[in-house]
C-alpha cells in the first residue's frame, strides 16, 4: 500500500508553532477545558447516569489530537480506532473541537440511519459562509428548512435517472472529443497525462450539462476550471479556524479569511451571473434544457432566490467534478497495477459491443456487469471523500451507551468501513469478481445506495449525494471506451504506477498518471 501516512502535516507543525506563538494560548486552553467538563457533564446529566462519553486517545493540551492525524486522516483515524475506538465510535478533539469518528458499520448505521434526523446537519464552516452567501448552497447548509427545498430541487428536477439520461447526448459527445485525443497520442507514439486528460472529460461534462451550449462561450471551460481550484483551496485545505474557533475574534485573521473568500466569490458572481443572463435571454432554446434551464424554470417554486441558484451551481461543480475525476484516475490505476483484471474487463467490452460500433453508446452498458463490478471496487478502496462531508450533532445523542454531545461534527470513516476486514474477504486488495452475482458471494448483494454500510461512497440518509446517477453514467461510458478502443501499457522504464495519495476535502493521486495508449483494432 504506497499510503502516506507517517510525518504530520506541516501545516500542523505550522500551526502548532503559530498557536504556541499566541499569547492566547492559555486562556484557549482554559475556555476549552471549561466547554469539555460542561460537555461531560451534560452527557453525564442526561437522564442516564451510565452515559459516558466514546473512548479518546490520550491528547495533547490545546491541540488535542492533531497531531495524532497524520497527512492522511482516514489512515491515521482508522489506526487510533483500532487502538482506542469502541463498536467503531471515538471521540478525538481537533484543535479545540471534539469531533466523533465513526470507524465500524453498525456505528455508521447508528449515525446515518437510526439517528440521522438528529446528526444529519453541517459543522459551520468560515470559509464556506464567505464564499456561498451564508451557506445559501446544499452541501455546506446547516439542516433545516432551507437545505431541505434546495435538495428537493436537485432531487426531483435535476438530477432523476430520466434527467441523467437525458443529459446523455452531451456525456457522449464529450467522450467522442477525448478518444479524438487519445487516438492521435496513440498514433503519434505519444503517453497521455490521464490526470489532465481525465480532469477536463470531468469539468467538460459538467459544464455541458450545467450550461449546454453556452458552456464553451468565452473560454468559460477554463475560467470554471480556475474557479474550481481555488474554491478547494479555499474550502478543502486545512483552515486553522475549524479547528481553533477562538482564532475567529482575532479581527485581523477573520479579516484575512473573509477577504480571500470574497474575491473568489466575487469571480464566481461574475461567471454564473453571465451564463445565467444569457440562459434568461432565451429560456428554453435547446433541445433538452440544461441545468440551469431547469433551476431557474423551478426556484421560484422552492421559495429560492438566485443567489441560492449560484450557491448551489457552486456546490455543483466542486461536488461533482473532482469526485468523478478521481474515480476515474484510480481506475486507470488499478486495471495498471491488476493487468489480468484490464484483460477480463476488455473481453466483456469488445465481446459485448457490436464491432461496426464506432464507439461504446450508453445502450451497451447494461450488459456490462464486470465494468460495474470494477467501478464498485475502485469506489470500495478508494472513495474519493474517505470521510464523506461532516455531518454535525443537532443534539445530544445515546450511541451504544456512548454519549454523542451536541454540536459536534461527526467524521464517517468510509474509507475505514471498505477495507474493514471482519466484513470484505481480502479487504485490501483489488478483486472486482466479489460483486458479480454469478460468483455467489454474499459481496454481490452490496451496493453504493446507502443501505449497505459498509460501503458507502455516496454517504447515506438525508445528506446522501444526489448526484450519484450522474456520476455513475460518467464513469461508466468513459471507462467502457477508454478499454474498447486502446491497450493500455505504463510508459517504458518508469516501473510500476504511483499509488502515493494526498488528501484535501478529497483523495486523489499525488503524481499524474501518465500512459501509454495502443489502439485497438476491432476485427
Ligand atoms: C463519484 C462521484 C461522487 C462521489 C463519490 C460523491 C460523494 C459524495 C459524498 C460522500 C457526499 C457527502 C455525503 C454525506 O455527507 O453523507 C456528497 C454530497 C453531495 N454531492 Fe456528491 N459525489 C459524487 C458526485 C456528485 C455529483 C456529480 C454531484 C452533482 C451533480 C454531486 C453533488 C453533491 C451534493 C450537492 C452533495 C451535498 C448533499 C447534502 O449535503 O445534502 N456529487 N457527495
Amino acid at each position: 500500500m504506497a499510503l502516506q501516512d507517517e510525518a504530520p502535516p506541516q501545516a500542523i507543525l505550522f500551526l502548532v508553532l503559530f498557536v504556541a506563538f499566541l499569547a492566547l494560548l492559555h486562556l484557549a486552553t482554559k475556555q476549552s477545558a471549561a466547554r469539555r467538563s460542561k460537555q461531560q457533564q451534560t452527557a453525564a446529566g442526561d437522564g442516564d447516569t451510565h452515559a459516558r462519553l466514546p473512548p479518546s486517545p490520550p491528547g495533547l493540551p490545546v491541540i488535542g489530537h492533531l497531531h495524532l492525524v497524520g497527512f492522511l486522516p482516514h489512515v491515521s483515524l482508522r489506526r487510533l480506532d483500532a487502538s482506542y475506538g469502541r463498536d467503531g465510535l471515538m471521540l478525538v478533539r481537533l484543535g479545540s473541537v471534539p469531533t466523533l469518528v465513526v470507524s465500524s458499520p453498525r456505528a455508521a448505521e447508528a449515525v446515518m440511519r437510526t439517528h440521522d434526523h438528529l446528526l444529519a446537519s453541517r459543522p459551520p464552516s468560515t470559509s464556506a459562509h464567505a464564499l456561498l452567501n451564508g451557506t445559501l448552497d446544499v452541501a455546506f447548509a446547516a439542516y433545516g428548512e432551507h437545505w431541505r427545498q434546495a435538495k428537493k430541487l436537485l432531487t426531483t428536477h435535476l438530477l432523476t435517472v430520466k434527467k441523467v439520461q437525458s443529459y446523455r447526448a452531451g456525456r457522449e459527445e464529450e467522450v467522442r472529443l477525448a478518444m479524438a485525443k487519445v487516438r492521435g497520442a496513440a498514433a503519434a507514439g505519444q503517453a497521455v497525462d490521464m490526470s489532465e486528460l481525465l480532469y477536463a472529460f470531468t469539468t467538460d461534462v459538467m459544464c455541458r450539462a450545467v450550461s449546454g451550449r453556452f458552456f464553451k462561450v468565452d473560454g468559460r471551460t477554463e475560467l470554471f476550471r480556475e474557479l474550481l481550484d481555488a474554491t478547494a483551496a479555499l474550502i478543502g485545505g486545512f483552515n486553522a479556524e475549524d479547528y481553533f474557533p477562538w482564532l475567529l475574534r482575532v479581527g485581523l485573521f477573520r479579516r484575512t479569511i473573509f477577504t480571500k473568500a470574497d474575491k473568489v466569490r466575487k469571480r464566481w458572481d461574475e461567471l454564473l451571473d453571465r451564463v445565467i443572463d444569457d440562459h434568461e435571454g432565451r429560456l428554453v432554446q435547446q433541445q433538452e434544457p440544461d441545468f440551469i434551464e431547469i433551476l431557474l424554470s423551478h426556484h421560484q417554486d422552492y421559495g429560492l432566490t438566485r443567489n441560492h441558484l449560484k450557491a448551489m451551481l457552486i456546490d455543483i461543480f466542486f461536488g461533482g467534478t473532482d469526485t468523478s475525476y478521481i474515480v476515474l484516475e484510480f481506475v486507470m490505476a488499478e486495471l495498471l497495477r491488476n493487468p489480468h483484471v484490464m484483460s477480463i474487463l476488455q473481453a466483456e467490452i469488445r465481446n459485448g459491443v457490436p464491432s461496426r460500433q464506432q464507439m461504446v453508446t450508453e445502450h451497451d452498458l447494461a450488459g456490462l456487469p464486470y465494468l460495474k463490478a470494477v467501478i464498485n471496487e475502485t469506489l470500495r478502496l478508494h472513495p474519493p471523500a474517505p470521510l464523506l462531508a461532516p455531518h454535525f450533532s443537532m443534539t445530544d445523542v445515546l450511541i451504544d451507551g456512548y454519549m454523542v454531545p451536541a454540536k459536534i461534527p461527526i467524521l464517517v470513516n468510509a474509507w475505514a468501513l471498505g477495507r474493514d476486514k471482519s466484513v470484505w474477504d481480502d479487504a485490501e486488495e483489488f478483486k472486482p469478481k466479489r460483486f458479480l452475482a454469478t460468483t455467489g458471494n454474499d459481496d454481490a448483494t452490496i451496493n453504493f445506495k446507502g443501505n449497505d454500510f459498509e460501503f458507502l461512497p455516496f454517504g447515506a440518509g438525508r445528506r446522501m449525494c444526489p448526484g450519484m446517477n450522474f456520476s455513475i453514467s460518467t464513469l461508466e461510458i468513459m471507462v467502457a471506451n477508454l478499454m474498447y478502443h486502446f491497450n493500455w501499457y505504463m510508459p517504458v522504464g518508469t516501473g510500476c504506477v504511483d499509488m502515493t495519495e494526498v488528501f484535501s476535502l478529497t483523495v486523489h493521486l499525488k503524481n499524474k498518471l501518465i500512459l501509454v495508449p495502443q489502439i485497438h483494432t476491432v476485427e
